[in-house]
């Protein structure tokens, strides 16, 4: 079969050698044994991109043994090796951002200028994770045993699978094998089936920086083989730690799979976030706030807005400056026009599910400020334009279900109590915004709202050295920040006596 791109697009790449079909396993780019493949389409068009190899659980666990294998010396590496390895790795991602930018638009339908803003993003967990490998500190403990000294050192776990979402198809990935690979693990990766293509580019790029063979695999897999592959993760003993960035479903199977052999989880799950905005708020602030939070690359990351509750005093008048100032931001055109910062939405099922929620809204009170989503639009099948609703109240879809999509719902509030009891009432705990002038305010509600992370008068919270990660049904452990290596070493004692 010739593997080459089934459409055309206006960009050039500078280095067409980063596309490639197939996956990267043990230091070798291979086909599935079997020889079977899947097709990547383009969001903006569902037009056919190109068949990726599709590795079956006997090539996974092959990938598995190789990072195995390469663990034996990658643990011995210096750290200063390692740094230097992460840092041909990080200059290499951005000398080719306009080609790995391309890639995410081609793949993600998220407009260039966009996607580049991603690949930076992407590259700071890089250079952040660099930056603290030589600080793994360890402790010297006083011993209740006289003779007896006491120290820890940390060491790293062995073999990570990393399996990662298609909605960052590039900063998900260098968030979690960067990390593991700074602290001296062998990484196995499974990117979504819908963006291999930034996941193989990147591993070229790796190739390219000196990584030593084994030490980061990527396997490809179809939609249709992610359960069989995901039982050799659970259930094979060589790997140590199964990181998931994805759903709440998968990610609550897996970790119970991952109970039975004691492997360590990290999981970032969906989120529902409340973004809340008193009556004493810096209105043009929180519009900006929230223009950056709900609709940041069409409203779907997990940390987006997606109830926002406005006192009941401003809510008319916010509802009109949010509308404006949307307005007033985005430029619609083909991704690949410079000037276009919205695109459309990944794929037709998304479309499907705003479509459901917008209705049961309407049906139940809401009513539409701006936008509303139009069913054959010149940007593409699956484009939906930023939305404003208002009128929302608590016996709608969206308080309770993930929107992921560019929809905002104004509920109305009254009190402090009401809305902190509103925005806990929910399942997920990633992230929340609140918009106050009032400092006590901005603590006492910070410390009420249950979420792994709260953004105080800003929309945008995340950061290569911020603890990414949520509470309750949104997951446990954090990426990023400074602890980020902790997630992926294990500390062991030593006690000598003398
Ligand atoms: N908290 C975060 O950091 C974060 C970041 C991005 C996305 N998300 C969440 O991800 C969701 C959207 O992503 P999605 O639709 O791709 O999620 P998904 O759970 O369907 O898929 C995520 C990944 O898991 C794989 N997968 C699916 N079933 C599997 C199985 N049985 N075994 C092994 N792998 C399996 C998929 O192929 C993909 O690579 C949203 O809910 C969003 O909030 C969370
Ligand atoms: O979608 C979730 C991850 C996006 C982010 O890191 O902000």
């Amino acid at each position: 079969m010739a593997h080459i791109l089934s459409k055309e697009i206006p960009y050039t790449f500078k280095d067409p050698s980063l596309l490639d079909h197939r996956s990267f396993v043990g230091g070798k780019w291979v086909e599935g044994s079997k020889g079977d493949t899947f097709s990547v389409y383009d969001p903006a068009d569902n037009q056919k991109v190109w068949d990726i190899a599709d590795l079956d659980r006997e090539d996974v666990k092959g990938a598995i043994e190789a990072a195995h294998t390469a663990f034996k010396s990658f643990k011995k590496s210096l750290h200063r090796e390692r740094r230097w390895l992460m840092r041909r790795w990080a200059d290499l991602i951005r000398e080719n951002a306009d080609d790995l930018a391309a890639i995410c638009s081609l793949e993600l339908g998220k407009p260039f200028k966009e996607s580049l803003v991603t690949v930076k993003y992407g590259t700071d967990f890089l250079d952040w994770f660099e930056s603290a490998i030589e600080r793994q500190y360890g402790e010297t403990i006083p011993a209740a045993k006289g003779d007896n000294r006491i120290f820890t050192v940390r060491q790293p776990q062995g073999v990570v699978v990393a399996i990662t979402p298609w909605n960052s198809p590039i900063a998900m990935i260098t968030r979690k094998v960067g990390a593991a690979i700074a602290a001296g693990n062998t990484v196995v990766c499974k990117p979504a089936p819908e963006t291999p293509l930034c996941a193989i580019a990147i591993a070229k790029l790796f190739e390219r920086a000196g990584g030593p063979p084994g030490v980061l695999n990527i396997v490809t897999t179809s939609a249709g083989k992610a359960a069989d592959v995901g039982k050799e993760f659970t259930e094979n003993k060589l790997v140590r730690h199964l990181s998931f960035t994805g759903s709440t479903a998968v990610g609550r199977y897996l970790h119970a799979e991952c109970a039975k052999t004691f492997k360590k989880t990290s999981l970032e799950l969906g989120g529902n976030a409340p973004f809340i905005v008193f009556g004493d708020a810096n209105l043009e602030k929180a519009a900006e706030g929230l223009i950056s939070s709900k609709f940041r690359s069409s409203g779907q990351t997990c940390v987006c807005a997606n109830r926002i509750f406005i006192h009941s005093s401003i809510v008319e008048t916010f509802a009109s400056l949010l509308a404006k100032k949307v307005q007033d931001t985005f430029h619609f055109a083909s991704v690949w026009d410079p000037k276009c910062n919205f695109g459309p939405l990944y794929s037709f099922k998304a479309f499907e599910k705003i479509d459901v929620q917008i209705k049961d809204a309407i049906s139940k009170g809401a009513e539409i400020v701006y936008g509303g989503p139009e069913k054959n639009s010149q940007w593409g099948p699956n484009f939906c334009p930023p939305t404003i609703l208002k009128g929302g109240n608590k016996d709608m879809l969206f308080m309770q279900q993930e929107t992921f999509g560019p929809l905002a719902f104004l509920v109305s509030f009254e009190t402090d109590e009401e809305v902190i009891e509103m925005a806990n009432d929910t399942d997920a705990g990633l992230a929340a915004y609140i918009f106050t002038e009032d400092i006590s305010r901005v603590w006492r509600i910070s410390e009420e709202l249950e979420a792994g992370m709260v953004g105080v008068r800003v929309g945008l919270i995340s950061a290569c050295e911020q603890p990414f990660g949520g509470i309750k049904d949104s997951g446990t452990g954090r990426e990023g920040g400074r602890d980020a290596l902790d997630e992926y070493t294990e500390v062991k004692s030593i006690t000598v006596g003398i």
